[in-house]
């Protein structure tokens, strides 16, 4: 493509883009039937047309586009899709329009918030066809094919190649390395590896099918493995062509560089991956066990064992529940955030806690609100989930009213915990305005819960 294609390309766009957020229905429209592969495409800004459209509040341009099949879910550089713009700068007839779900849900649920929030290690990017578990046969044959996938890891960390050499901190630095079966086919073989099958690549949409497309769908798409081994790192370091790869040492600062299609299949490698590690013997009786169903079991060996007769637990991945919450002050205008000693330098987070067995989300969240910060809450109401594979969390993200206001932290675990205006939280959430207090990244639940709370009620 010569550089005259390319700027003429790159004005077309900005036309475009330019009368989204104009509101211009009529010019979106020929652009689109002239190149329809606009759509879904950013400008230097990072936003949508859609996105534009949204912060405008053009509801035509925006109900034209999503007629057009335009992706409502993509994010801007800040994590916001065209809803949270569109709610944020007030626009709620064009957040209705954004949150609706096409099949009518909102008649079946009405008064639920319909649009799924979406937070990272959350993308489902594998379809991950619980039902090929238990083909041996397909399983086998799947990992000898040359399209397979495979993700390597050691020590539960997946090898990844850094795309900055300049330590940057910011998401989508990091990409996976990618392997094909010839390169770790010994690896397959060796005992102390764990091999897990993680699911088959999702085919896209096909909205403009020509006929060797369609050809194309017909065959497979590529599956995908996760193998974690405890070879020497540095060498299987040289099995990859790629430069600057590693096994990142920090997960739970390092895996939140990943893009969020990969975030979310290294949720799922990673948590299955750690439960394996964690559970090499059976739990019931001590005996040695054997992984079956790609990864998605480990059966005792002893024939005698407790765990054989019927279904339990013990032999399947476990997930931990975490409530998290933003609890909120009785006047509606502060939230309450606190501090672990562990935290980096003036950061403030949401409390949070593990379920404890026979609770209730409901009475976790006033349990460990009341246990942290000696604060005692009223009604609670679920917002999000998020998968946290450090090994295996599922974060509940909800929101809480408070009805009492004194702090008394539980030192144990907190070292602060404050009210903090809403005001302070604009400041530090949307200017980055450290002086007060530092939130968490963006790939966090608890960021993601304290924007909702912001953006629920802003009308700016
Ligand atoms: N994604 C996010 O935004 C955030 C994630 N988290 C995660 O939530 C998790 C729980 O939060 P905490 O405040 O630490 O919980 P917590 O307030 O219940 O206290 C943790 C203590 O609970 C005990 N415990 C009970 N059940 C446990 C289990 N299944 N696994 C481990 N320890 C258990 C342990 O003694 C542990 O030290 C942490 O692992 C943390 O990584 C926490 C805050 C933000
Ligand atoms: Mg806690
Ligand atoms: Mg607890
Ligand atoms: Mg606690
Ligand atoms: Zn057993």
């Amino acid at each position: 493509m010569t550089s005259l294609q390319l700027s003429a390309k790159e004005e077309m766009l900005e036309k475009f883009l330019d009368a989204a957020a104009r509101g211009d229905l009529s010019q979106v429209s020929t652009l689109l039937s002239n190149a329809p592969s606009l759509i879904n495409q950013t400008g230097h800004s990072g936003w949508t047309a859609l996105m534009l459209a949204a912060r405008n509040g053009h509801h035509h341009v925006a109900e034209k586009l999503l007629l057009l099949g335009c992706d409502k879910f993509s994010v801007n550089s800040s994590s916001q899709t065209a809803y949270d713009i569109a709610t944020f700068w007030g626009h709620r007839h064009i957040a209705g329009l954004l949150g609706r779900a096409a099949d009518g849900c909102g008649r079946i649920l009405p008064g639920a918030d319909l649009h799924p929030h979406e937070n990272y290690f959350s993308r489902e990017t594998l379809d991950r066809q619980s039902g090929r578990r238990t083909d041996k046969v397909w399983l086998e044959a799947k990992q000898s094919d040359s399209e397979t996938v495979y993700l390597l890891f050691s020590n539960l960390s997946p090898m990844v190649r850094t795309q900055q050499q300049d330590g940057s901190e910011a998401q989508g630095d990091m990409k996976l390395c990618l392997f094909r079966f010839e390169e770790v086919k010994d690896l397959l073989l060796k005992p102390s590896s764990v091999t897990i099958f993680l699911g088959i690549e999702k085919t896209k949409s096909p909205s403009s099918s020509s006929s060797s497309e369609k050809a194309e769908s017909l065959s497979e798409p590529p599956v995908w493995f996760a193998i974690n081994t405890d070879e020497d790192a540095a060498a299987l370091l040289e099995r990859c062509r790629e430069k600057n790869c590693s096994f990142p040492r920090s997960p739970n600062r390092d895996l939140l560089k990943l893009s969020e299609e990969e975030a979310g299949v290294v949720a799922q490698a990673r948590s299955v991956l750690a439960w394996h590690s964690r559970y090499s013997f059976c739990p019931t009786c001590g005996g040695a066990t054997k992984m079956e169903e790609g990864g998605y079991k480990r059966s005792c060996l002893n024939s005698e064992c407790r765990s054989l007769q019927g279904v339990h637990n013990t032999c399947y991945p476990r997930v931990d529940p975490v409530v998290i919450m933003l609890v909120i002050h009785p006047d509606g205008n502060q939230c309450l955030l606190g501090r672990k000693k562990v935290f980096p330098v003036g950061m403030f987070s949401c409390l949070a806690g593990f379920v404890e067995p026979g609770e209730t989300l409901e009475e976790a969240v006033r349990r460990e609100t009341e246990e942290e910060s000696g604060v005692t809450v009223g009604p609670v109401q679920y917002v999000s989930c998020q998968p946290w594979p450090m090994p295996s969390n599922l974060m509940i993200g909800c929101l809480a009213v408070a009805v009492s206001t004194d702090i008394k932290v539980d030192e144990k675990e907190i070292e602060e915990a404050r009210w903090f205006p809403r005001q302070q939280v604009i400041d530090s959430l949307f200017r980055g305005d450290r002086s007060v207090f530092v939130i968490p990244p963006r790939q966090t639940i608890a960021h993601q819960l304290v924007r909702h709370w912001i953006c629920m009620n802003s009308n700016l």
